[in-house]
């Protein structure tokens, strides 16, 4: 894997990258929605469980594993504030168990486990290390342990997300899609419902691998996709990578958009009208988090358009890995008036215009932004 000189960091996040998709993946089978010791709200009413804060500290201790805590800066989604809570312990003891059941699977990864399993100080301390504030010097990780909890919550589309930050520009992504199957399937993976236990589990869908992780690194014109290490298979580097490319469907009425799922996240009928005007035929997929980049730069979609309510301020972490992997792999990601997202100015990409246009390509990536030029005025949004 030719790069500058990351290849040790993207390495590990790689491998981390795994480790954590197959954490989710374990923790979304057992997962009982209603359950207070797994699914809890936040200050903010979005959701965070035993997986959001189980990832963000396997991957906080093993980078600090890995590279010496003094030289890891991280920002990411979570902090510890609601874990500390009192009405909490049963989701704290949930994720201390869960951790270390992950961590103890690491050389299974080729990475290395804790001599002992770690205790509750050392998993709430790699969670709240997790304190960088980005910015526009030096190099820091941007990780969403579980991007579209929401997906993850109802058995649907979710992603672990994590990038380097280098002087303000993204230089890798890696983007972990547990429920994306590996073959050219709809994203309308679903888990199972039960209502009677009220459990989540797979479709008996026999052979039907899914799982993926996808990276990528800047400036290489390569993206690749590795299968989910799953079961008792050992982890392999390289040969398991394959890699994938944007579709080359520059006509609208056959191209495929994706949008977030949730109307409150992205203006729905504003999206309609766009794919009208620019004449998409197709109804839109509906998509929890970061898989829809992932969808684009497989080639399974061509267009993601996300137009969040005015106040929104767009989190770095919910769009760094997904826009370096998309961008190598040939596609145009821009905010609504055709800039460059800015990662180097915090937590929040901020100064973006209006709405977030990734595409596969320039053709129909220039249809939708003059589009949303000749619409916006009258959209009163
Ligand atoms: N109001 C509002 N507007 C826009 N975006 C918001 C909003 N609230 C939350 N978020 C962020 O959206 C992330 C999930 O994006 P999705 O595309 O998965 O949304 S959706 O669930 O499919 O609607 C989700 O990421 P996770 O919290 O990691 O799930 C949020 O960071
Ligand atoms: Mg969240
Ligand atoms: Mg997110
Ligand atoms: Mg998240």
């Amino acid at each position: 894997m030719e790069d500058g000189n990351y290849s040790k960091e993207l390495d590990v996040a790689v491998r981390v990258v795994h480790m954590a998709s197959s954490l989710c993946q374990r923790v979304q089978k057992g997962l009982v929605s209603t359950d207070s010791a797994q699914v809890k709200s936040k200050e903010d009413d979005s959701l965070v469980t035993i997986a959001d804060y189980s990832v963000q500290a396997t991957v906080s201790w093993m980078l600090s594993e890995s590279f010496g805590s003094q030289n890891v800066s991280i920002v990411a989604e979570e902090d510890v504030k609601t874990l500390s809570k009192a009405d909490s312990a049963g989701l704290l003891a949930a994720v201390v168990d869960t951790v270390n059941k992950s961590l103890a699977e690491a050389p299974k990864y080729g990475l290395k486990s804790p001599t002992k399993a770690l205790g509750t100080s050392l998993i709430i301390e790699a969670i709240s290390r997790c304190n960088s504030v980005g910015g526009a010097q030096g190099r820091y990780w941007v990780l969403d342990p579980v991007d579209g909890t929401l997906g993850f919550v109802r058995g649907d589309q979710y992603a672990v997300a994590l990038a380097l930050i280098e002087d303000g520009k993204v230089v890798f992504g890696v983007l972990g899609c547990p429920n994306y199957p590996m073959k050219k399937e709809l994203l309308n993976y679903r888990y199972q419902y039960h209502k009677t236990t009220s459990k989540l589990s797979p479709p008996s869908m026999n052979g039907w691998e899914r799982g993926c992780v996808m990276y990528a690194v800047k400036g290489s014109g390569e993206a690749w996709m590795q299968p989910l290490v799953g079961g008792e298979n050992k982890f392999q580097w390289p040969n398991s990578a394959t890699l994938i490319r944007v579709s080359a469907i520059d006509n609208p009425a056959l191209a495929t958009s994706c949008e977030p799922v949730e109307k409150a996240n992205s203006n729905h009928s504003f999206t309609a009208g766009l794919a009208y005007s620019v004449g998409l035929r197709k109804k839109p997929l509906r998509v929890h988090s970061m898989v829809k980049y992932a969808a684009i730069a497989r080639g399974d979609a061509e267009i993601f358009m996300k137009f969040a309510s005015s106040g929104y301020k767009e989190k770095i972490w919910d769009h760094a890995a997904g826009v370096i992997i998309v961008e190598e792999a040939g596609g145009v990601v821009t905010d609504a008036g055709g800039h460059q997202l800015d990662f180097s100015k915090g937590l929040y990409l901020e100064g973006l215009d209006r709405g977030i246009v990734a595409c596969s390509g320039p053709t129909l990536h220039e249809k939708i932004i003059n589009a949303v030029y000749a619409s916006w005025d009258s959209s009163n949004l």
